[in-house]
Formats: structure tokens, sequence, C-alpha cells
């Protein structure tokens, strides 16, 4: 595809779901991916990181044994140890050095970043009354200042270089008020925003910048929502009660499949979207025009 064959592109959150369905459509396309997620960096122990059942669901690498060989200082790991021919590095958007460490290794394995898709994001439901400051703040690091710190490190190679494209995956939870997700929905707001402004700074250096804004998607991000893992009953917040009634709210039907998502990424970061910049595009079925 046109500005993706031979391309190199970082994908955050690359492990599973949208992340790595994202990796899949990049590869195919004939990008050279570089697949970050918090692989084995060992932070799974962060309990603000973990369904309120204490599950433990950080991604393992799908193959290849350990990622040991991928650590925080940016190395790679194991050949392998993510799907689709993606180069896995271990990476938690959390902290501005790694991100700035791991942006670098990138450019000097793979070469020049021409590609960002920042996917990594978490959701911890709970109504404003019962969010401990801890998930609020966990919230917006992982989905407001990791969107920061990524897009920064790359935008700053880019910009001289006068190539690029950006996208961040939002939510459609960031134009439409939800019960038990206003810390989420705040910070998907705040990243959208962000990347939006971001795409006004780099117009002039030719470098494009849009958001990917998914509803329901049918990833362990979803499932845990709706097995209602969490104390603050958001599946009944998020449904109803009635998960026929929430298909009713999809006007197409269905809850979208990871690979929706990747291909609505796909076309912004390509050059059939060349005339598209500071866009926020809803993949969502219709659920948020359907009023
Ligand atoms: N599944 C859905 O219905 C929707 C999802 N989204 C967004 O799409 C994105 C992907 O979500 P899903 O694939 O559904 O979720 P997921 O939970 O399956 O995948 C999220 C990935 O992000 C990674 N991640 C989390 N914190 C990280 C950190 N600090 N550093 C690096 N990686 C980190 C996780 O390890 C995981 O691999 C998220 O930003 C989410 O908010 C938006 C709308 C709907
Ligand atoms: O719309 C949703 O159901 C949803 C669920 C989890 C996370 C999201 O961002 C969502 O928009």
């Amino acid at each position: 595809m046109d500005g993706i064959v031979g391309r190199v592109a970082l994908v955050t959150g690359a492990a599973r779901g949208i992340g790595a369905a994202v990796c899949e459509a990049l590869t195919t396309a004939g990008a050279r991916v570089a697949a970050a997620d918090l692989w084995t960096t060992g932070r799974e122990a962060d309990t603000a990181l973990r369904p309120a059942d204490g599950t433990d669901t950080t991604p393992q690498p799908a193959s290849g044994g350990t990622a040991s060989g991928s650590t925080m200082s940016g190395g790679t790991a194991p050949e392998g140890a993510a799907s689709g021919g993606a180069v896995p590095y271990t990476l938690d958007v959390r902290d501005p050095a790694a991100v700035e460490e791991t942006v670098a290794a990138v450019e000097r394995d793979l070469g020049p970043v021409d590609i960002l898709v920042n996917v990594a994001g978490v959701l911890l439901p709970g109504q404003v009354g019962e969010t401990a400051d801890d998930r609020w703040r966990q919230t917006f690091a992982v989905n407001a200042d990791g969107v920061f710190h990524v897009s920064r490190a790359v935008a700053r190679r880019m910009t001289p270089r006068r190539r690029g494209a950006i996208v961040t995956v939002g939510s459609n939870a960031a134009s439409v008020p939800r019960i038990g997700m206003a810390a989420y929905a705040a910070s998907k707001a705040a990243a959208s925003m962000f990347t939006r402004c971001l795409g006004l700074e780099l117009s002039r250096h030719g470098i494009r910048c849009n958001v990917v804004s998914p509803g329901s998607t049918d990833t362990s991000m979803l499932r845990a929502l709706w097995e209602g893992t969490d104390p603050a009953g958001a599946r009944e917040a998020t449904l109803d009660g009635d998960p026929a009634a929430f298909r009713v709210g999809i006007p197409l039907g269905r809850v979208a499949d990871p690979r929706d998502i990747a291909d609505a990424v796909l076309f912004l970061v390509s050059d059939r979207a060349r005339h598209i910049t500071m866009h926020d595009l809803l993949v969502d079925g219709g659920a948020t025009l359907r009023a």
C-alpha cells in the first residue's frame, strides 16, 4: 500500500487485541513493524493495572519463549515473539525515559519511524464516587501521558525528515458520557485533542496526525467489562443489563472485530489519506451517531 511498503511503523499496545490487529495489517501491507507492549517488564506486579479481581491479564509473548532480550532500555526480544513478523519491544508507555530509549532503539534496529500508532490503553471502570486517586492517575498515565510521551519522542524525529503519519486509537467513549467510565472517557478525550493539536503543529512539516475512535470491539478489554470483573457494575452500566439492548445501540448490528479498527488505521497512515489530518474517525458501527 502506498506510503506503507518498506516503511517502519511503531505500534504500542501491540501484544493483543486492536494493537495486534494493527501490527498484522501493517505487516501484511509491507511495513516493518516494531511491536511495543509491556510484555514481561515485571510491571505486571503493578496492581493498579490489574482488574479488581486480581487477575493478571498482562500479555505474555505469543511464542518464542520469554521476551527477556527485550528490556526497558530498549533492546529487542527474541525473533518471533510477536505475531506477524513484527519485532517486539518491551515498553511501558508511562515511563518517558523508557519511551525515548525504545524509540531510539527502534530507529537503530529498523530505521526511521514513519508511522506511529498509539494503541496502548487501559480501562479501569468504576463510578466517580468509588474511583480511588490511583485508578484515575493510572488511567491518565497510560491513555493520556503515554500517548504524549510516545508521540513527542517520534514527532521530534519525524519533524526534520518532513515525513510521517501518527494515529492514536481513542474511543467513542470520549464523545458520549458513560456511567462507570468517567476517568477512561476523560483520558480518551485528552488523547484525542492532544493528537489533533499535534496534527496542527506538524502540518507545516508534512506530517499528519489523526484519531481512530472505536466503539465496542471484541477484545479482552471488552470481555473483562462484560464479565463484570470490576466491582462497580460496569457491565450493567454499559449494557443496561441487557446485551440485546446493547446491540440495538450499534446500527450496523454487531460488535467490531479488531480488524475493523485496524483497517481504518491502515487507511489513515497510508498515502490514500494524504489530505486528511486532525480528524477523529468513529469506527463504531454508527453507535455514536444513531440519535
Ligand atoms: N475493546 C474496545 O471495545 C475498545 C478499545 N478501545 C481502545 O483500543 C485500545 C486497544 O484496546 P484493546 O485491544 O481492546 O485492549 P487490550 O486490553 O486487549 O489491549 C491493550 C494493550 O495495551 C497494553 N498496555 C497497557 N498498558 C500499557 C503500558 N503502560 N505500556 C505499554 N502497553 C500497555 C496491554 O498490555 C495490552 O496488550 C485501547 O487504547 C482501548 O482504550 C477503544 C474503544 C473500544
Ligand atoms: O463502547 C464500548 O463498549 C467500549 C468498551 C470498552 C472500551 C471502550 O473504549 C468502549 O468504547
